[in-house]
């Protein structure tokens, strides 16, 4: 894609965006103080104009015939016309300077505009948010922002009906028109073509009521009476506006049971029942290292089997910042591995930035290499590096699998562990959530998420599927390890018996 900075995908350009607009807010300030001076000269000039000539128009010939009058006639025409023309003309140096703000400055493309309303919705859905909680800008009971105006609510839904999601579409334009009734500020600056649009979208939609109430804001002053019936008669009606099926926001996945078990443990709606934990415990750990009895490390059990585990307390707050900075000037576009192994491609399943960071890079990165081998006793020699991330707006992982499918060269194998570092607290949404284990963990920074993708025999476990949940308030930062399975052998060693068959049956659920 052209669109090389993606700045929906992470807070952090989202930071970039946000800069941009301070640059134009200090320009726009600047052109309405000029402009309001130009203005308040123009007026003087304007009423010493027509002082004149109602003077004039007393008695136009004695007028003229005063010399003193026709000289400033003439005086007005040949230099006080040019002056006005100047001062007029200063718009085009503002518009030069804002033209001038685009090529230098960083912009959102059509693509950031159309992901981060594809995000609204998304955590609409994850989280069972309503409209009008959403565009009140509160998130579960919060109100963190200031309301949605109508006209924000309009293009919202206008971008939901080229996305075909016409039953979201109707719900926006509908709160665009209760938000209309009750705002005073009926006259906002706002693409003249929308309202015209919308209005016809509804009726496509077959929602006249509507239709009717945007079509009365539309030009109000010169309304042609039969304009509206004209619309609702030439404007053909979709056949089944309600079958949403087939739009972006409903691939068939999202449909399964499996997703939809996904998001109940987003919400917290789905978790372990006290049975499911009794055997789960919290412990110290200090066996594999020798200092570590002076400072052991604290574990807590999310589930036996597969194994899943947090570590408590890993990362200082210096450590912490310090690998954000190191990533931050490296972070891209996440992508996903193709089914055969080969390439990275983006998807709208997996929204974020990553970076990825040798561990000789920094002294607190071999560290945390060190503290997975102290707590795991894993030998962290064949781990990838260090991979950095950061979502955005309503970022998120849908769930996968860590290990791979496809045959992995015999020198490192597959990924026999995960081990998540959080670098951030989240304040709504963001959990790493295990579908099958009906685990939602929390992020909590500087703590770590540890689980064994492989089962012993070194079969991938299907049990292990995970994802992370949509952010819905907050900058989220993470950074895995992923470790492979050579030189484990003696560590984690195979099991007699074949232990993969357990999680078959989780791999063909879809
Ligand atoms: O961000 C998370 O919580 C999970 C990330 C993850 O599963 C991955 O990067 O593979
Ligand atoms: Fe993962």
């Amino acid at each position: 894609s052209s669109n090389t900075n993606e700045y929906f995908t992470s807070v952090t350009g989202l930071e970039t965006l946000m800069k941009t607009e301070q640059t134009l807010l200090i320009d726009l300030k600047q052109y309405v103080i000029e402009t309001r001076q130009q203005i308040n000269l123009l007026e003087k000039e304007i009423s010493k104009i027509s002082k004149e000539h109602d003077l004039a128009s007393e008695n136009l010939e004695n007028y003229l015939a005063n010399p003193v009058n026709a000289y400033k006639l003439i005086k007005r025409l040949m230099i006080d016309w040019e002056v006005y023309e100047e001062h007029i003309a200063k718009v085009i140096d503002f518009l030069k300077l804002i033209d001038e703000r685009r090529n230098n400055l960083s912009f959102p493309e059509l693509e950031d505009f159309h992901e981060s309303a594809l995000a609204l919705i998304r955590l609409q859905k994850t989280y069972q948010l309503t409209v009008p909680d959403v565009a009140a800008g509160k998130l579960n009971g919060i109100k963190y922002g200031y309301d949605m105006t109508w006209t924000d609510c309009l293009v919202l839904g206008q971008q939901l009906f080229h996305m075909k999601a016409y039953n979201q579409t109707k719900i926006w334009l509908q709160e665009s028109v209760k938000r209309l009734q009750q705002d005073n500020d009926r006259f906002q600056l706002f693409p003249a073509g929308f309202l015209q649009e919308s209005t016809e979208n509804l009726i496509r939609l077959g929602d006249m009521d509507t239709a009717l109430h945007l079509y009365n804001v539309m030009e109000t002053n010169h309304k042609e009476e039969n304009k509206i019936k004209e619309m609702m008669q030439s404007t053909e009606i979709l056949e089944e506006p309600d079958n949403d099926d087939e739009n972006i926001l409903q691939i068939p996945y999202h449909k399964s049971a499996e997703f939809e078990l996904y998001e109940k443990v987003c919400r917290g709606e789905v978790t372990q029942t006290p049975k499911e934990q009794r055997d789960l415990r919290c412990y110290y750990v200090y066996e594999n290292c020798p200092f570590c009895r002076l400072a052991p490390f604290k574990v807590e059990d999310l589930n036996l089997d597969p194994e899943v585990k947090v570590f408590h307390n890993i990362l200082s707050e210096k450590a912490i910042e310090t690998i954000k900075a190191l990533a931050s000037p490296h972070l891209i576009r996440s992508t996903v591995f193709g089914s055969d192994g080969v390439g990275a491609e983006k998807h709208n399943y997996r929204i974020s930035k990553n970076a990825w960071l040798p561990y000789d890079s920094h002294s607190y990165l071999i560290g945390m290499l060190r503290d997975i081998h102290d707590i795991t006793g894993l030998d962290m020699t064949y781990s990838e590096q260090l991979q950095v991330a950061n979502y955005g707006l309503g970022g998120h992982y849908e769930p996968h699998f860590d290990f791979f499918k496809h045959q992995l060269p015999e020198e490192v194998g597959n990924r026999i562990s995960t081990a998540i570092f959080y670098l951030s607290d989240i304040e709504q949404g963001g959990a790493t959530a295990f579908p099958f284990l009906k685990i939602a963990v929390k992020p909590l920074k500087g703590s770590v998420l540890f689980w064994y993708n492989l089962h012993r025999s070194l079969h991938g476990d299907y049990r292990t599927k995970h994802g992370a949940c949509p952010v819905l308030k907050g900058s989220k930062w993470i950074a895995n390890v992923w470790t492979h399975e050579r030189r484990q052998e003696f560590i984690r060693p195979c099991a007699l018996h074949q232990d993969h068959e357990i999680s078959l049956p989780y791999h063909t659920i879809k």
